[in-house]
């Protein structure tokens, strides 16, 4: 039996189960040395064959399920998602159906199963053509499917889905000259002035990724520090600051940035992207929450939140999570939001924002903040490219990856501009 192929479809096996079985995320599973062993080339592929199978698993399902009488075990499905998600994708199937029947039959859990996976993905190729693309848009588990419909409607929540299968197109922050970057790297120039290139390049080997002149940033993300306007010569502090996207853009606009994060391993990274982009920011190591310089101009609060508003490039988080963590993260924004207030000097500004889809993790929190804290405003939000639609009631501005689809969507994201009382 030909397994060409096998190994980067094994260990994508292994990284479906850590997701689904063990509520694992790929970048801790990657980051932990999980496709240490495979070449370069494997290596991609398997990154890529897990990223794809997930973000199709629910499409997988609908069309595995008439040919399956009862469910099998959960690692036997991922297998079969695997095998169906590759077949769609015009892999040759005889290969495909090889490699799922010899991972299956590697474990002596789930040896007895061989010949079920080999009969089920065999009817899976003989499907007839357009069989996949008339199954539905894979959709959010209902854990997030029911909180997004009920804060959005289901329209919405359905353009939402199209976007996080579609994916994400690749987003940079350049220093200066997005118009001559754009045409530089074959890309565009967005309505909010970040560059989004064409996907499937390798980030590190383009023009100005050495030299520092840019770096990837999606372009919600970026809006948080372009709402504070001009802020040369302002003392800022960047509270959860790692990996250092807004730490760049405050030091690249001439602010004073004083950069905060709880991980050391992070904040590293913090320190080698500023050391590529050529700019300067004091790195702190520290929780935020007891941090206590006081005074600042500013102070950038980039909560810990759900962080589903990254669906988009993360399809394994709605997989790995089952929502259970998200009010321990809504207290802890709570927390920071009260804290973060008492390190700004008197008229100072409060930039809060999530990479959240989820209220309670951006209006909600700004709501209570205002009736917390006597004296807080909002300030009305401007940058350019600012879309109306985006404002929301408590003067926010809310982001969503339904937006923007003429571009190819955008992140999901909050931000609100606070002013404490003078
Ligand atoms: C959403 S990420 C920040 C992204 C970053 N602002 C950027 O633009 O690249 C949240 C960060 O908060 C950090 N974090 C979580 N809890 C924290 C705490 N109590 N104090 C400081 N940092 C914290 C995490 O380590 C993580 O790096």
């Amino acid at each position: 039996m030909s397994t060409t192929g096998l190994a980067p479809r094994l260990a994508a096996y292994h990284l479906l189960n850590a997701v689904t079985i063990d509520g694992r995320l790929l970048s801790e599973e990657i980051g932990g040395g999980a496709l240490s062993r495979l070449s370069p080339e494997d290596r991609a592929r398997a990154q890529r064959l897990a990223i794809s199978t997930l973000r199709a698993a629910d499409r997988a399902d609908r069309m595995l399920k008439p040919f399956l009488q009862k469910r099998p075990p959960l690692s036997v499905r991922n297998a079969m998602r695997l095998g169906t998600v590759e077949i769609w994708s015009g892999e040759a199937a005889h290969g495909v159906v090889n490699a799922c029947v010899e991972i299956v039959g590697r474990d002596k859990k789930t040896q007895s199963m061989k010949g079920l996976v080999n009969a089920v993905l065999r009817k899976v190729a003989a499907e007839r053509e357009g069989a996949w693309d008339r199954l539905p848009i894979p959709r959010l588990p209902d854990w997030l499917r029911l909180p997004m419909i009920e804060a959005w409607g289901k329209p919405a929540v359905t353009g939402m889905e199209a976007a996080h299968y579609a994916g994400a197109p690749l987003d940079i922050t350049v220093k200066s000259d997005a118009a001559g970057w754009a045409e530089k790297l074959g890309g565009q120039v967005l309505p909010t002035g970040t560059v989004r290139i064409p996907v499937g390049v390798q980030v590190s080997g383009l023009p100005g990724f050495e030299d520092g002149e840019w770096w990837v940033q999606d372009a919600a993300a970026a809006l948080p520090v372009k709402a504070l306007g001009n802020i040369e010569g302002l003392n800022i502090l960047d509270l959860c600051a790692a990996p250092g996207g807004k730490t760049m853009q405050l030091a690249a606009a001439g602010a004073k940035v004083t950069a905060v994060d709880i991980s050391p391993s992070r904040l590293d990274r913090v320190q080698e992207n500023l050391e590529r982009t050529k700019m300067k920011a004091d790195l702190i190591d520290a929780d935020a929450l007891v941090y206590d310089v006081e005074g600042f101009d500013v102070v950038l609060l980039d909560a810990p939140c759900s962080a589903t508003g990254t669906i988009r490039r993360h399809p394994d988080l709605p997989h790995a999570k089952d929502g259970s963590e998200f009010g321990d993260l809504i207290a802890l924004q709570t927390e920071l939001i009260d804290h973060a207030l008492t390190l700004l000097k008197p008229g100072g500004r409060l930039v809060f924002c999530t990479c959240s889809l989820l209220p309670d993790e951006g209006e909600v929190q700004v709501e209570e903040a205002l009736e917390r804290h006597e004296g807080l405003t909002v300030e009305k939000p401007e940058f350019e490219g600012l879309d109306p639609a985006w404002l929301t009631e408590e003067g926010g501005v809310r982001l969503r990856p339904d937006y923007w689809a003429e571009f190819g969507g955008m992140d999901g994201f909050y931000l609100a501009v606070l002013t404490k009382a003078a």
